[in-house]
């Protein structure tokens, strides 16, 4: 049987690693061999689209050939979408507590986790988006801390934060899950 052709996720989180893995280990049907590279990309401002674009767009720059990119958003429906793409770093400066607290005197607490892949063909390729999105809600953090957000997000319907889950339960309804299930299914009409 021939090899499986190669595509480069370029990430420096092994913990998106981790789970991209684990959810194509039972999708036998995708069609690449995925290799990580950590390379350091620049994260412009924007909507959760504008960065995806212009991040898959330099890393495929870089690699001068195919390429996947991933960028995680959580948004606050309170805050009109905040922080959105910026999670990673109101989370660094203001931790669990912190993001609770900017819930503060809202009675709405829902929040979506969005995650957005960007796929290059080709280093001058347009990347092309495939975005899944889990609803849930902002709660005090129950769980491990293994992952960013994770003991702070109670996902819709299972009583459950995502730390609070094995990761085949994360990874059957997670916002990563549906983004993939979406990036398999335009990949395998490729051909
Ligand atoms: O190299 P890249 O792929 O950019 O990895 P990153 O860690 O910088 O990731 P992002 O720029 O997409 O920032 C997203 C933030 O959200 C966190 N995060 C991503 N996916 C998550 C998930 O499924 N559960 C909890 N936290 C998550 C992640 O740790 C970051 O702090
Ligand atoms: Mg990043």
């Amino acid at each position: 049987m021939a090899a499986r052709k190669q595509l480069t996720f370029v990430t420096g989180n092994k913990n998106k690693l981790r789970e991209v893995q684990q959810i194509l280990e039972k999708t036998p049907s995708f069609p690449f061999e995925i290799v990580n590279r950590d390379l350091d990309v620049p994260e412009i401002q924007g909507t959760t689209q504008e960065v995806a674009i212009a991040k898959c767009r330099a890393a495929a720059k870089i690699l001068n050939g195919p390429c996947l990119t991933e960028d995680t958003a959580l948004s606050f429906h309170a805050l009109s979408g905040l922080p959105g793409p910026y999670i990673k770093s109101f989370l660094s400066s203001l931790g669990h507590s912190g993001l609770n607290t900017l819930l503060d005197g809202f009675s709405d607490r829902s929040a979506t986790a969005i995650c957005t892949f960007a796929y290059c063909s080709s280093a001058e390729a347009e990347p092309i988006l495939f975005e899944g999105r889990t609803e849930g809600k902002i709660v005090q953090p129950r769980g491990p801390s293994n992952f960013g957000w994770d003991p702070i997000i109670e996902i819709d319907g299972t009583g459950k934060t995502y730390a609070e889950m094995e990761a085949e339960e994360k990874n059957k309804l997670s916002h990563r899950y549906k983004a993939l299930e979406l990036l398999r299914e335009y990949l395998t009409k490729q051909g």
